[in-house]
């Protein structure tokens, strides 16, 4: 095991651009929204910058591009309520998990340590993505950025997590790809681990200094 997981019990991950590259996806249902709302189509590229604060966050991103300006409640509601439906129906027809994932994922699970799973994409999409690809059963909890009062960057969800299964914040460790997960690492006490693969607006995620940079997860195995 690599030597940042010593007298460590928990790691955390986070899902889109950590685990699984799901823009594909999330670009279909946000340009499936805008042709129901009557507005232009983003690219994917677009899209991607626009990841990283969950799906209400990433509608008004999309809108507001569209539009020029900050959308109105009601366009924002329909946006929003076209987007759950489009990218609900089909979470999994493009997306596809980064190389070495499920490998680590098990013989992480398999060395002891208590994996959670801590997305800013809503909780009802984790349980049908992760199920896809045989990961479910190897995580002890998950949360979702609508799951609790607050998302990443709030280290809200990850004590949450250390809480429930009674492991210090010192012996935890949070993944991910953006500065959202490597802030809420930090505000949260966990060591912090980034991948340099996934969805970071536009920006090296070393700019967030976490305390290892990766290019693999299977890295973490050493
Ligand atoms: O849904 C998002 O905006 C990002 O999700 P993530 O926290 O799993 O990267
Ligand atoms: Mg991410």
């Amino acid at each position: 095991m690599h030597t940042i997981l010593q007298e460590k019990r928990l790691i955390a991950f986070d899902l889109d651009g950590t685990l699984i590259d799901s823009v594909p996806d999330l670009a279909v249902g946000v340009q499936r929204a805008l042709h129901d709302v009557g507005l232009a189509q983003p690219s994917e590229a677009q899209v991607r910058d626009w990841v990283g604060n969950g799906a209400q966050v990433l509608v008004e991103r999309a809108l507001t591009w569209a539009l020029g300006e900050r959308p109105e409640a009601a366009l924002q509601q329909n946006g929003h309520e076209a987007f759950m439906r489009h990218y609900g129906a089909a979470p999994n027809a493009l997306t596809t998990l980064y190389p070495g994932v499920s490998e680590a994922l098990h013989a992480l699970r398999e060395a002891g340590f208590a994996l959670a799973l801590i997305t800013n994409k809503p909780e009802r999409f984790i349980a049908p993505i992760l199920d896809h690809f045989g990961l479910l059963a190897l995580f002890t909890l998950t949360v979702g950025g609508d799951s609790l009062s607050e998302k990443k960057p709030s280290p809200v969800p990850l004590i949450h997590v250390a809480q429930a299964l009674d492991i210090a914040p010192s012996a935890s460790v949070m993944v991910g790809d953006s500065r959202h997960d490597i802030a809420a690492g930090k505000a949260a006490g966990f060591a912090t681990v980034a991948l340099p693969y996934g969805y970071n607006h536009g920006e090296p995620i070393a700019q967030s200094q976490p305390d290892l940079l990766v290019s693999s997860l299977r890295d973490l195995l050493g």
